[in-house]
């Protein structure tokens, strides 16, 4: 055992590996000496496929259709081209993106075709680029080399026609999560302040810090001393938030303070702060988000960015201490309410990879502290507890209209009263958020509006006028969660005694030196699970639905988060099997799991919009729970079958156009699934040359469901096989390996 390890095969000089082909764009396009023409000599030309095309054209040759001195070399991976980036960049645009989108996709009706100069030749000899993938490809690396300043490359063909799947894989890893990180201090504020959501007529980075951080304020206020240019506007908040602060400072919006930590300033030597780093979902949502942040700390562990899914959780247990809760985001008008709690399973895989650093246990009681006080003091606590089933639900306070959402959302509930008021829109909306006008259906509209907004699932026809009065299966599997973990890591991590410190009694019924045992963490979790076998499961549907608190009744829209049962471990095995065998069917098509069938989506027109948490549409968490929640019940087969679906379709849309990564599809398209126009339309389409983040949770779901299929598919994703295919061919090898038996 032990001794080094074996050598691996030997590396062939000019192999793809020896000079980093794949190379991050910042080390491929930056390195000299890679993009100097050694072959250069007296002899070279710089040759744009303009100046190519106008000398074509003076010998009354034809291109790009002609083949002729075409450099034909046959060694893969081996040619490279030389590239005058601007020029190349302009003919490539002019000629294979006629709709002028600055993007490369099979709807553009070019010859899909451009020829390229080698460099084996100086020059001299020429290659032809041909369909919607590799010239894509060739626009993303135009555009990254440019951004790099190049004004002349010698680019690989390797990252031109790079299998698909190694290539989306390659662009999450070095390029769209650095680009979704965020940290909150004198590096990088005037990004992270940013706010597309913002409705003022003066969106200026403005920053609240909490009372209990007075170092943050002081640190805050110096930067916006020594840096007018940037207009930060730093606002300490009061101890106590309430409602009507938090309505109010709707006139001011702004980002909310997470963790920071100390650090040397190394130009004055002098102690200084450093913020916390996190990931941000993309697109309009430019803070950390609750539920998105453990799906994206899903795909940077896989990744070995252990650090990254580390702050995170320690910004969590920043909110939690200064804020009451883990927030739905990091602005000031998301201050009343969370999102789908995930903090136990987080900090237990993050632990799992730190374990046997100094100050893992110190950090895993950090995390576990906090998730104790939250779960006491959030969600087993009024308004959210519902007493007469000790079953939790989404139902935050607030006041007034959520200002967050696209312009024109709320138009179809409010006009009526707008109407009847004989006053503006704004006018009714300023007076309603007041108190000038009361309007108590309106109030009972809102209530459930912040539930839905709160439960991740906004928006749904599953929802809307009742989420708060529902004990849903998506909370009640998640605290099943929280109760069976913290159980587990106080038994086999804190010799089953936990002792609660001060700081994390406010808001609970607990006295300060009160010791936690598993015991009770394990009766919370029994008794949980009685509950949602007596509220939510349904035998004879063979899935769980939501509870009606209030009409005490059971709901019957099917949701996709009947699944979360399986990822927490709430289902009995029976449970499970029925739920694979009737449930499963009902919610599975081209790309993965559906959010919910179309039966209890129902009709919608125009009166009746679709809601973008519905059919036809699918959602990154909704798949990556259900893939581990059937894994973790032994049905490996059905979670490799909707992992390649879901992986199928984001690949395939990656290929088709332009290298895009989506907030959510359309899981019923099979040709263009990033296509939604419901609500505020798709997050991360909005680019150009070159998609730079792609979009949090689905980065994450492609790294995490990468893991989940097999070799054996992940060779058939990268050929772009349709699901079908593969299990055709699959059959037909089996059935050829059978017979060869006999
Ligand atoms: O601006 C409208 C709403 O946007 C958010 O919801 C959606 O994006 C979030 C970030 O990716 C995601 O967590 C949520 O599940 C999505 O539906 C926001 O969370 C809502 O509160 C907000 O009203
Ligand atoms: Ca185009």
């Amino acid at each position: 055992m032990g001794g080094p390890a074996p050598p691996g095969p030997p590396r062939t000089r000019g192999s793809v590996d020896d000079h980093g082909v794949y190379d991050d764009a910042r080390t491929y396009y930056t390195a000299e000496e890679r993009h100097l023409n050694t072959r250069a000599g007296p002899r070279t030309r710089t040759y744009s496929q303009n100046s190519l095309f106008k000398q074509m054209e003076r010998l009354g040759l034809q291109e790009p259709y002609r083949r002729g001195s075409h450099d034909e070399s046959t060694i893969p991976h081996s040619r490279r081209f030389l590239i005058q980036v601007e020029p190349t960049l302009q003919s490539l645009l002019a000629q294979e993106d006629p709709d002028k989108n600055m993007q490369i996709t099979i709807e553009d009706n070019g010859p899909k075709v451009l020829t390229l100069r080698t460099a084996a030749s100086n020059g001299h000899n020429r290659f032809d680029i041909r369909g919607t993938y590799m010239l894509s490809n060739l626009l993303q690396e135009l555009s990254l080399a440019k951004e790099y300043g190049r004004k002349q490359i010698i680019l690989d063909e390797a990252r031109l026609n790079e299998n698909p799947v190694n290539r989306l894989s390659r662009m999450i890893r070095d390029h769209f999560w650095e680009g979704l990180t965020r940290r909150i201090d004198a590096s990088s504020i005037e990004v992270a302040a940013r706010d597309p959501k913002d409705w003022t007529d003066d969106p200026r980075p403005r920053i609240y810090v909490p009372s209990g951080a007075p170092e943050q304020y002081e640190y805050y206020k110096k930067l916006a001393e020594e840096r007018p240019e940037i207009r930060l506007d730093v606002q300490l908040l009061p101890e106590k938030i309430t409602p009507e602060l938090v309505r109010d400072m709707n006139a001011k919006p702004g980002l909310l303070a997470v963790d920071m930590e100390e650090t040397t300033d190394p130009k004055t030597g002098k102690k200084t702060l450093r913020g916390r780093p996190f990931v941000v979902p993309g697109g309009r949502f430019n803070e950390l988000y609750g539920w998105d942040s453990y799906m994206e700390s899903l795909g940077l562990l896989v990744h070995d960015k252990v650090d990254l899914a580390k702050s995170m959780v320690l910004n969590f247990c920043f909110c939690i201490k200064h804020y009451g809760k883990i927030l739905n985001a990091t602005r000031s008008y998301y201050l009343l309410r969370s999102q789908p709690p995930f903090l136990t399973d987080m900090a237990l895989r993050v632990y799992d990879k730190i374990k046997h650093e100094p100050g893992a246990v110190d950090f895993l009681r950090t995390a576990i502290l906090a998730a104790i006080k939250e779960y006491h003091s959030v969600w087993m606590a009024e308004p959210r507890l519902d007493r007469v089933t000790g079953l939790s639900r989404y139902r935050p306070e607030g006041l007034g209209v959520p200002p967050e959402t696209e312009a024109g959302h709320f138009v179809h509930i409010l006009e009526p009263y707008v109407k009847k008021y004989g006053i503006t829109f704004d006018e009714f909306v300023d007076a309603y958020n007041h108190g000038r006008i009361k309007e108590p259906a309106l109030d009972e509209y809102f209530m459930h509006d912040r539930a839905v907004r709160e439960s991740g699932h906004d928006t749904t026809y599953r929802f809307e006028g009742i989420c708060a009065n529902l004990a849903t299966i998506d909370l009640n599997s998640l605290l099943f969660k929280y109760e069976t973990d913290i159980s587990r890591i106080i038994r086999s991590v804190f010799g089953d005694k936990l002792v609660i410190p001060e700081e994390y009694c406010t808001g609970t019924s607990l006295q300060p030196g009160h010791v936690e045992t598993s015991a009770i963490w394990d009766r919370r979790a029994k008794r949980r699970k009685l509950a949602i076998d007596k509220y939510l499961w349904n035998e004879e549907e063979g899935m769980y639905f939501d509870y009606d608190t209030v009409k005490r009744e059971q709901c019957t829209y099917e949701s996709a988060t009947t699944f979360w049962a399986l990822w927490a471990g709430v289902s009995s095995p029976k449970q499970a099997a029925a739920m694979v065998t009737k449930a499963l069917p009902r919610f599975e098509a081209f790309g993965g799991l559906l959010s919910g069938t179309k039966e209890s989506r129902g009709e919608i027109g125009l009166e009746r919009p679709n809601r973008q948490w519905d059919y036809p549409y699918g959602w990154a968490p909704q798949q990556m729970l259900a893939w581990t929640g059937l894994y973790r019940y032994s049905f490996t087969e059905e979670a490799e079958r909707l992992a390649y679906k879901w992986l199928f379709m984001i690949t395939k849309a990656f290929v088709d156009f332009n290298g895009v990564v989506v907030e959510k599809y359309d899981v019923t398209r099979p040709i263009d699934p990033h296509r939604v126009d419901a609500e505020y339309g798709n997050q991360g389409l909005d680019f150009k040359g070159v998609a730079k983040e792609g979009f949090g949770w689905v980065n994450a779901s492609y790294i995490y469901g990468l893991q989940i299929v097999n070799a054996h598919m992940r060779r058939a994703l990268g050929t772009l096989t349709p699901y079908e295919t593969f299990v055709k061919a699959v059959e037909e090898n089996r059935a050829k390996a059978l017979a060869e038996l006999e």
